[in-house]
């Protein structure tokens, strides 16, 4: 069994991490932690876990985190880099759902996340946590800066047009329309997620420059090999969990006189996360609603020059705490959907 611990165990994403790994068969958890609610019940807390997890909150002091072999930091940016290095050297693999081993460069991380990067020499063995990507090197890795979220759906979407230098789209001026559902923002109180605020409402926000646009675009230039610009403009929508991204992209001469519907169903064949819909589909939030999935589907309007490509996940599973689950069954050598059988939630 792999003994697992999770750093922010009352938060969203790791309410959705014990979810899904008390389910799991080939976990034993070990500690979950909460400052604020450390001696607690976890299912006194939660209720929808009582029957499926017995242990309750710790402090992080308390969680005795090196006797785990792997442990999620479900926590604010700039956590897990102030905890990561003595649990390596415990010979503890570390998985962080938050930004502070996606961004390669620690300069740019300084500039978007306003903290000075507290371990930059682990920056360079950092795997980036996106299987379809990066599945090799998560199966040798030890450390993981997991995708966010509304990278996870930008780049699934544009995989299969840019990857390995292939030119069928332009690689400059493509547009990330992306919203999100409002536990997307934490649980963690805030005046822009009460439900007055949020609810019969939709903004968008960040226009001028979101923190998810360098990892997008560093993402995307990694697996083009060669830098791929993109506009990203995020939005809250009045749902709780769910994104969707509306991509646009103008296809080069190659584009035009490829089958792309063809290249995406062949791409993702073998993906055992990634839906590509028949042509023609709108893939709705709640289709994937609980699940591992993202579906995509590709349409050209007017058989013009533009692609539209829309992707939805759960901003909750694919989009954090499922895709870390699907990165842990890869790097202790499990088959991948192992705990992430969930039929998604209608309606
Ligand atoms: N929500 C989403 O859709 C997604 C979130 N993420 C990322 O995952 C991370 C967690 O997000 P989310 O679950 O939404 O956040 P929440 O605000 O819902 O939860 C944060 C958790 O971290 C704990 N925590 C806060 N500060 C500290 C600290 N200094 N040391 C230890 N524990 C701490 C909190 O518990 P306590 O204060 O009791 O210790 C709480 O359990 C974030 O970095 C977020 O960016 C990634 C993808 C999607
Ligand atoms: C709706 C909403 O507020 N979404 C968050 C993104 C989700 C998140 O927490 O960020 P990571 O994926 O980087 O971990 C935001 O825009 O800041």
């Amino acid at each position: 069994m792999i003994k697992v611990g999770i750093v922010g165990g009352t938060g969203y994403t790791g309410v959705e991490l014990l979810r899904l790994l008390s389910r799991h068969p080939d976990v034993e958890l070990k500690a979950v932690t909460s400052r604020k609610e450390a001696g607690m019940k976890v299912s006194e807390m939660f209720p929808s876990l009582r029957g499926h997890v017995e242990i309750a909150f710790s402090t992080p002091e308390d969680a005795k985190l090196t006797e785990c072999d792997v442990v999620f930091f479900a926590t604010p940016h700039g956590v897990a880099m102030a905890q990561a290095r003595e649990l390596l050297e415990a010979g503890v693999k570390v998985i962080d759902l938050a930004a502070d081993f996606r961004l390669k460069d620690p300069a740019e991380f300084t500039q978007w996340y306003a903290m000075e990067h507290s371990c930059t020499d682990l920056l360079a063995e950092a795997v980036y946590g996106l299987p379809e990507v990066n599945r090799a090197a998560i199966q040798k890795a030890r450390l993981i800066g997991m995708a966010g979220c509304y990278p996870t759906s930008v780049q699934l979407g544009l995989l299969p047009l840019i990857e390995n230098g292939l030119q069928l789209i332009e690689t400059s001026g493509i547009i990330a329309d992306c919203k999100s559902g409002v536990s997307g923002a934490g649980r963690k109180a805030e005046v822009g997620t009460l439900f007055a605020e949020s609810s019969d409402n939709f903004k968008a926000y960040a226009v001028k420059g979101h923190r998810h646009s360098p990892e997008i675009m560093q993402g995307l230039s990694a697996i083009h090999g060669a830098p791929v610009q993109l506009t990203f403009v995020p939005h809250l929508t009045p749902m709780i969990r769910g994104i969707h991204s509306t991509i646009y992209a103008r296809l080069t001469e190659a584009g035009k006189a490829a089958d792309v519907q063809k290249l995406f169903e062949e791409r993702f064949a073998a993906e055992p996360f990634v839906d590509v819909m028949p042509a023609g589909s709108c893939p709705e939030t709640r289709s994937v609603r609980g699940s591992n999935t993202a579906r995509i589907a590709v349409h050209r309007p007017g058989n013009g020059d533009l692609l539209v490509i829309l992707v939805v996940e759960d901003n909750l599973v694919k989009g954090a705490s499922g895709q870390s689950v699907q990165v842990m069954n890869l790097m202790f050598g499990l088959p991948e959907q192992h705990g992430l059988d969930v039929v998604p939630l209608l309606p």
